[in-house]
């Protein structure tokens, strides 16, 4: 007997992004089918332009989709209204982004606590509490942001990601403005949350240290999937997106040539 498949805590089919029209339309996305199952870590990258950044957008519901669909733990939510897919954001949808985006004025706590009071409720205090134990950071929760270090902040972050146990914690380059060593830390914190809570992190990264903590890497090129390795190493990810670049800028060249 074969086992059931693991389900998608988020699904593209079909994915398609287009800006402007007619000879000048650019495809941002051009048919990306991609699932990301339920309590895996998974690094997307690709050269600049490839379409990362606008596959979190349409996946995270911020942009609409030109075309093809985008299910959340298994429910369409392609077609919702802003009101729906901005709850969507705000209670299925963990983010964690690279300049952190903490509220400078709130404590660690009340950051960490704000997601849910944004929707209206009361922060669990003991569930915010466990969040910034698991983060590491029990004894920083009544410090501001301007308190504390690059690192700590970004687990206030993930903290804060985690605080309405999400369906997807999705990561912009979460180590992009952290030193190695730091950036090592938050990466094992990443790693932690879907090992030992069971959470699905999708990281989009330019870093293949970084990518190597991932469960498999998903490589985008020119709005398409152009590759997957699964137990990446680095050195594997830094080789295939080098070749990913090469290409990328052949194109380039060639586009410029025309
Ligand atoms: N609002 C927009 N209007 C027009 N074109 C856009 C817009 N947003 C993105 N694009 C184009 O879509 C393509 C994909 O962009 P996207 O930002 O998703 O790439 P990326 O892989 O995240 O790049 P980077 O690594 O440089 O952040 C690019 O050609 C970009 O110029």
């Amino acid at each position: 007997m074969t086992a059931p498949p693991v389900p998608f805590a988020l699904e593209a089919q079909g994915l398609t992004r287009t800006f402007g029209a007619g000879t000048g339309a650019v495809y941002a996305l051009d048919g990306v089918d991609l699932g990301f199952p339920r309590g895996t870590f998974t690094a997307v990258m690709g050269p600049s332009g490839s379409g990362k950044s606008t596959f979190l957008s349409c996946a995270a519901g911020i942009d609409r989709p030109s075309g093809g669909r985008v299910l959340v733990a298994g429910t369409d939510v392609t077609d919702w209204d802003e009101d729906r897919r901005s709850r969507l954001r705000r209670e299925r949808i963990g983010f964690v982004f690279q300049d952190f985006q903490l509220m400078p004025y709130l404590t660690a706590e009340q950051n960490v606590g704000l997601p849910p009071r944004l929707a209206g409720r009361r922060p669990d205090r003991a569930r915010v509490r466990g969040l910034l134990d698991l983060v590491g950071l029990a004894d920083r929760a009544h410090h501001l942001p301007g308190r504390l270090s690059g690192g700590q902040r970004q687990r206030v972050a993930i903290a804060r990601a985690l605080v309405t146990d999400p369906a997807v914690v999705l990561a912009d380059e979460p180590t992009g403005a952290l030193d190695s060593a730091t950036a090592r830390d938050v990466l094992a914190l990443l790693r932690a949350c879907v090992d030992e809570l069971g959470q699905t992190v999708v990281m989009v990264t330019h870093d293949p240290v970084a990518a190597a903590y991932a469960d498999a890497v998903v490589f985008l090129a020119d709005g398409r999937v152009a590759g997957r390795i699964e137990a990446p190493t680095a050195d594997a990810v830094a080789a295939r997106a080098a070749h990913l670049d090469d290409r990328a800028a052949h194109l380039d060249e060639r586009a410029v040539r025309r």
